[in-house]
């Protein structure tokens, strides 16, 4: 079956946490529609950028994208970014778009007749492969953060069961909020001096937070404390029955707990993949990760709890998110009689470790791991300065996208759009490397390299944490791996001991994943299979550490890639492929 999408991608004025600011809304709303389809069913996404003067592209996050690679929706990866107009009349078009920009500013009243008549239309294309739960949002420079995201659901075939029942399936985002402009934060982190983005104001549950508008420094009309934007989000559940719930975080930084007042979760899904059920009273939830929970709705019926999400894993000053968890008949709105539970403590990190600890696959569900791996590449995570802006190094690389597209320049031998030597599997003098230490690692540099694996090999890597360039601070990194799941046979602390450590890898029944944290001050082993012919980011899925450098790209199997579409093309040397 075909699930046929049209969005169109513009900026409105919203107050998701009471403030106003600019948003990214798909057909007016954020978070975005949710993408529902059944395993095997193709998604077509026509995409109309209205954003007028700012450039776009939409990742599918743990669609594998088979067969598909141009479809993954990752600027300077994957595709050019999509033009605010017609990608396949290019020539034409920049043109037309360079008229509107400076009509614009003029007369705001024409507005919308120019986004019908100039918006470009994009099409993805792909196939959904496995059940489960996943996420779509931007992969254009920080543009996530703005508000464009949403769900993906993917059903099970007609007739196939899951190894869990509930009555009643629901999905929701958690985010966090800056009422910066991504633009400002941008040119905070690539400025000297240095000026980092900070804490979030706010909390998102399912698009809706509420930030203090007697905060001073406020400008009034900005903040609204009664606008129905702001109003909680509200689970509302009938007493006796069992929800599945179906959680992804997208955060722009911070790790997250997620509790509900009372109320035991068992953990069933992680990342499109059933785990063998726990019980957990908080849920520690990383950017880019997503989780199905049980809820049983067995309290007293009589009144409504908190939903409470909390910013661990760095010392902050954002305030809790809040959502009403809704017994059926009550009012949605009645507040609960208790104050909200106050979570963890955000420095408690081993509590953290054991939940990643306990996620294994479901018995029933175990795709065997090859026992031996083909290549082991170790990535030093480190934070350092690179003439004088503080960066983040993978192996000595701060990671920088390229202006053509590797899937084109790869496809098509423009060998001399990327940096050719690649980065290093290990770095010289990793033995002797302090992670405890602040390390001034005057070796880094900013390059475009990307590290070519042989097609079907098995590939371990080893996420190896460290030091900031702050004495005694080591952050949590969520990392996201495009076109893959991966299978997460180890954590460890400390340092990771090349002959020793793999020997107590979990080879059977690691969950797989497409997005996995690296504790403070350890690493975090994977295993995956480079069977997937394409070019894929692997990146920390906090949205200013990718701007900063964290990331690296794989390439498999590119001879194998059919034809590109030309609507991935137009930036840089691959203008050369587009026809008139
Ligand atoms: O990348 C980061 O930069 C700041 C800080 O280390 C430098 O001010 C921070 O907390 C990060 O996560």
């Amino acid at each position: 079956r075909i699930r046929h999408y049209r969005w169109e991608v513009k900026y409105e004025f919203k107050s998701p946490d009471c403030y106003r600011k600019l948003v990214i809304t798909i057909n007016g709303r954020s978070p975005g529609p949710t993408i529902r389809a059944q395993q095997g069913d193709t998604v077509i996404v026509d995409l109309k950028n209205s954003l007028l003067t700012e450039n776009v592209a939409i990742h599918w996050h743990g669609i594998r994208q088979i067969g598909s690679p141009w479809a993954d929706g990752t600027e300077g990866v994957s595709q050019c970014p999509i033009l605010p107009g017609d990608t396949f009349r290019y020539m034409f078009v920049v043109d037309r778009v360079k008229n509107t920009k400076s009509v614009i500013l003029l007369t705001t009243s024409l507005f919308s007749e120019f986004v019908d008549f100039y918006a470009s239309m994009f099409l993805f294309e792909f196939v959904i492969i496995n059940a489960g739960t996943y996420l779509y949002h931007a992969h254009y420079g920080m543009q996530r953060e703005a508000g464009l995201y949403g769900s993906i659901r993917v059903a099970l075939p007609t007739g196939e069961a899951e190894p869990f029942s509930y009555d009643y399936d629901r999905s929701i985002i958690l985010n966090d909020w800056y009422h910066k402009s991504t633009y400002e934060q941008a040119a905070g982190l690539s400025s000297i001096p240095f000026v980092w983005v900070g804490d979030p104001q706010s909390l998102l549950i399912q698009g809706r937070g509420r930030f203090n508008c007697s905060t001073p420094g406020i400008a009034t009309g900005f903040c609204n404390a009664t606008n129905p934007e702001c109003s909680p989000y509200v689970f509302t559940v009938v007493p006796g029955k069992t929800y599945r719930l179906r959680i992804g975080s997208l955060t722009a930084l911070a790790a997250l707990s997620f509790e509900i007042e009372g109320h035991n979760m068992t953990v069933v899904e992680a990342d499109g993949h059933y785990v063998e059920p726990f019980v957990v009273n908080n849920l520690f939830i990383y950017s880019g990760e997503t989780y199905s929970v049980l809820i049983t709705a067995n309290q007293d019926p009589s009144r409504n709890y908190w939903t409470v999400t909390k910013m661990v894993s760095r010392n902050n000053t954002t305030p809790n998110g809040l959502a009403i968890f809704n017994y059926y008949p009550n009012h949605p709105t009645k507040s609960p009689p208790t104050v909200p539970p106050s979570g963890p403590f955000w420095n408690d990190i081993e509590a953290r470790v054991n939940q990643s600890l306990a996620i294994k696959s479901h018995p029933n569900y175990i795709h065997p791991v090859p026992q031996t791996s083909d290549r082991v590449i170790i990535l030093l995570n480190t934070q350092n300065r690179i003439n004088g802006s503080v960066k983040w190094s993978i192996n000595n690389v701060s990671f920088t996208l390229p202006h053509t597209p590797y899937l084109v320049s790869l496809k098509e031998n423009l060998l001399h759009t990327f940096e050719q030597a690649p980065p290093p599997d290990v770095i010289n003098g990793y033995d002797n490397y302090d992670i405890n230490a602040v390390a001034p690692n005057v070796n880094a540099t900013s390059s475009n390299s990307l590290y070519r694996l042989k097609f079907n090999t098995t590939v371990d890597i080893i996420l190896q944490n460290a030091n900031t360039l702050n004495v005694n601070n080591s952050e949590t990194h969520p990392w996201h791996l495009h076109g893959h799941d991966f299978w997460v046979v180890g954590y460890g602390r400390g340092k990771f001991n090349v002959s020793e450590d793999p020997k107590r890898y979990n080879l059977v029944n690691p969950i797989m994943k497409n997005t996995v944290p690296v504790h403070p001050y350890g690493w975090t082993a994977l295993r995956f299979i480079a069977d997937n012919p394409g070019v894929w980011a692997f990146h920390c899925h906090i949205e200013s550490h990718f701007f900063m450098g964290m990331g690296a790209v794989f390439e498999e199997g590119i001879d194998k890639v059919a034809n590109l579409p030309s609507s991935i093309m137009g930036c840089g040397d691959s203008k050369r492929f587009v026809k008139p």
